[in-house]
């Protein structure tokens, strides 16, 4: 072989060994990211496990045994004490008490829970209650700011161990750590002080060795999911500290998708159905997809309802067997077509569920549609609408002569309060957000910007809820200021939130955003009394979020809704409570707790009483709203003869 060829030949293979390796790294990389998913798939069907109560059995090995969590714990009235008392907070959500019984008892616990359904509180608690220093990691500055303010606000002695924090503060705390000088119960750190400071693990393993290290609790657990948007590679060096301190609980928390099915819809539906017709009269439900068509006539089944399923991939047998013994029959379709009751011309009433999240699901099946995504932002249009009348909407769309609605949709047959909030600085936000995620070649869904935008929006100060947020970028969306755009996988299109053209527009100020927000629930028309408390209670919830904004400047820039949650404004509002302690069965102690009664009680007191005074003012209005918002109501129930049709929407082919 002439020298040339061997040079040559050994070139090729050379080249072709670099390219194997490229080949194994990535296959190794492969591997990794598969035993990281397993593992969580696995610690997701020990969470399912939990929750349902019973072992599931697949491939590997599994056999959860579930302890009672619900019983008697010696430490259950302190904690019921600390709950109101300190946090404020009334009762225990779903799960916490449960949740907090297992920390406290010493075990490691995995917390899947909603977004806002109250995961903090299942490690402040306990860390409260628990002797020592309680270590929190978190991924997110303002997220750690945000609780170590709330925290302080409630006098409980939480520090931050960041890049941002001082060279004197840094000093207290490590000295709280390795000596237990000072005032230290919650100490909140990003991951990267726990995979890259060797100086801090050190000063934590002192204050294991001391006995001093309560809790670790590691929030928002899914940023060590190399299959999320919210990938931390930090997070993955955290199993360090159950290796370290293995007797030590330790938490993980993070955010479960809520269910396609939301069971608090479900629970809505069922009770619609029970109170609007209680002599068993038929009606048909349509859902999004033939699967949940099956998941949610099971579900009202379990409530006492008598509905089964009816979809396209029956067989021709059971469709007719379900067709003859018709009560309740769950259709699937789009959602799009609400409104087909009443054909026969006889009144009826239709109902339609609709969410924000759903956008995207329909969007991704319609865009390639001819105008399928215009009609679909009608129908968006039309849903969010908090004060176009739905009739006249139809009229419209079809060129229809308009008619007078006669208190025939929502809009017109109850009250709203609705105030068109500016929300063009919101609007600002997103765009900017959005910009940074392209410029990194990034792509979010709706429902991961909404996630980011929770935390963003607190950083400006706002307390937009989380379905506000939603509603602010569909509409968004519709107005153009961003726009949808569709990728296919092997499995699914997704759809993501991109810029939209006019989104400029909105950056310079030239186009301002507006959301219609109702301030007030709808009043129901069951009785004076509660219009009158809905009415009266705006003007009390109204001066009480106020009072809240105006308490938590005062207090050192925390947050509004450290001051006071929406809820505890709600339940003040209802309750309207007229003495601070134990004067009266009904006072405000026994409602916010001790601590934020002596902080802001007299404050409270007085905005109620003062609300009280123009109370008579609202009755008069509300008795007059109500005997109009009944009149109408009552001409339409009369009118109801036949069978209900509670539609989600319809589609022929396959009802
Ligand atoms: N049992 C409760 N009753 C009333 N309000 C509660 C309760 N538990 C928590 N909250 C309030 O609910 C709000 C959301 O709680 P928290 O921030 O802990 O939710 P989260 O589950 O951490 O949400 P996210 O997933 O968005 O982080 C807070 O204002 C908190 O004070
Ligand atoms: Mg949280």
């Amino acid at each position: 072989m002439e020298t040339e060829e061997i040079l040559q030949e050994l070139e090729n293979v050379e080249a072709e060994v670099r390219l194997v390796q490229e080949q194994i790294k990535q296959l190794v990389d492969r591997q990794d990211q598969l035993y990281e998913r397993q593992s969580e798939l696995k610690s997701l069907l020990e969470a399912f496990e939990a929750s349902r109560g019973s072992p599931i059995q697949y491939g590997g090995s599994s056999s959860t045994a579930v302890e009672n969590w619900s019983g008697t714990f010696e430490w259950d009235s302190r904690a019921d004490d600390v709950r109101l008392n300190v946090f404020g907070i009334p009762a225990y959500r779903a799960n916490q008490q449960e949740i907090i019984n297992a920390v406290l008892s010493g075990r490691d616990v995995l917390v899947i829970m909603a977004a806002g359904g109250g995961k903090s509180l299942c490690y402040q608690l306990p860390a409260v209650l628990r002797e020592g220093i309680a270590l929190v990691v978190s991924p997110l500055l303002s997220l750690i700011q945000d609780q170590v303010m709330c925290l302080a606000a409630l006098g409980i002695p939480a520090h931050m161990l960041t890049s941002t924090t001082s060279k004197e503060d840094e000093k207290f705390i490590y000295k709280a750590l390795e000596k237990g000088e000072g005032e230290l119960k919650m100490l909140y750190v990003t991951p990267e002080k726990i995979s890259k400071s060797k100086r801090f693990m050190s000063k934590l393993e002192k204050c294991h060795h001391a006995g001093r290290l309560s809790l670790i609790s590691i929030d928002e657990a899914h940023c060590c999911s190399q299959w999320g948007h919210d990938f931390r590679p930090d997070y993955k060096n955290l199993g360090i500290l159950k290796t370290q301190f293995p007797d030590v609980p330790m938490m993980a928390l993070t955010v479960r998708e809520k269910s396609s099915v939301g069971k608090v819809v479900i629970d809505e539906i069922a009770k619609y159905i029970q109170e609007s017709y209680p002599n068993s009269e038929s009606g048909i439900v349509y859902c999004f997809s033939r699967k949940e068509c099956e998941q949610v006539a099971q579900e009202l089944r379990q409530r006492g309802i008598s509905a089964d399923y009816y979809h396209a991939d029956m067989d021709i047998n059971a469709r007719e067997k379900v067709h003859m013994r018709w009560h309740l029959v769950w259709g699937s379709t789009n959602q799009m077509e609400s409104g087909r009751a009443g054909r026969d011309g006889l009144p009826s009433e239709c109902l339609l569920f609709f969410r924000p999240a759903d956008v995207p699901r329909q969007s991704s099946m319609v865009f390639y549609e001819n105008s399928g995504l215009q009609n679909l932002y009608d129908i968006v249009r039309y849903s969010q609408s908090k004060k176009q009348c739905r009739r006249s909407t139809f009229f419209r769309h079809f060129a229809e002569p308009l008619q007078d609605c006669n208190g025939m949709c929502d809009i017109c047959a109850f009250s709203y309060e609705v105030n068109e909030v500016d929300v063009t600085r919101h609007a600002q936000c997103i765009i900017s957000l959005l910009q940074d995620i392209q410029d990194n070649n990034q792509r979010l869904t709706m429902l991961q910007l909404v996630d980011k935008m929770k935390i963003k929006l607190k950083e400006i100060d706002s307390d937009l809820k989380r379905e506000e947020i939603e509603q602010l970028v569909l509409q968004l969306i519709i107005d153009r200021v961003l726009s949808e755009e569709f990728q296919h996988t092997a499995y699914s299109t997704n759809a993501y939130v991109t810029i939209g053209p006019l989104a400029k527009l909105v950056l310079q100020g030239k186009k301002i955003i507006k959301l219609e927000i109702s301030s007030v629930q709808k009043n129901t028309a069951d009785n004076k009394k509660s219009t009158k408390r809905s009415l009266t209670s705006s003007a009390l919830e109204f001066e009480l979020d106020e009072l809240r904004k105006e308490l938590a400047s005062i207090s050192g820039g925390i947050l509004p809704h450290s001051v006071l949650s929406s809820q505890l404004i709600r339940l003040i509002s209802a309750r309207k409570p007229s003495t601070m302690e134990e004067a009266s069965s009904n006072h405000l102690e026994k409602i916010i707790g001790k601590l934020k009664t002596g902080k802001y009680g007299s404050r409270i007191l007085e905005v109620i009483s003062k609300c009280g005074n123009s109370e008579q003012q609202h009755d008069n209005n509300a008795v007059s709203k109500e005997e109009q918002g009944r009149g109408a109501r009552a001409s339409k129930r009369t009118k109801k003869e036949k069978a209900v049709v509670v539609v989600d929407s319809s589609d022929d082919s396959e009802v």
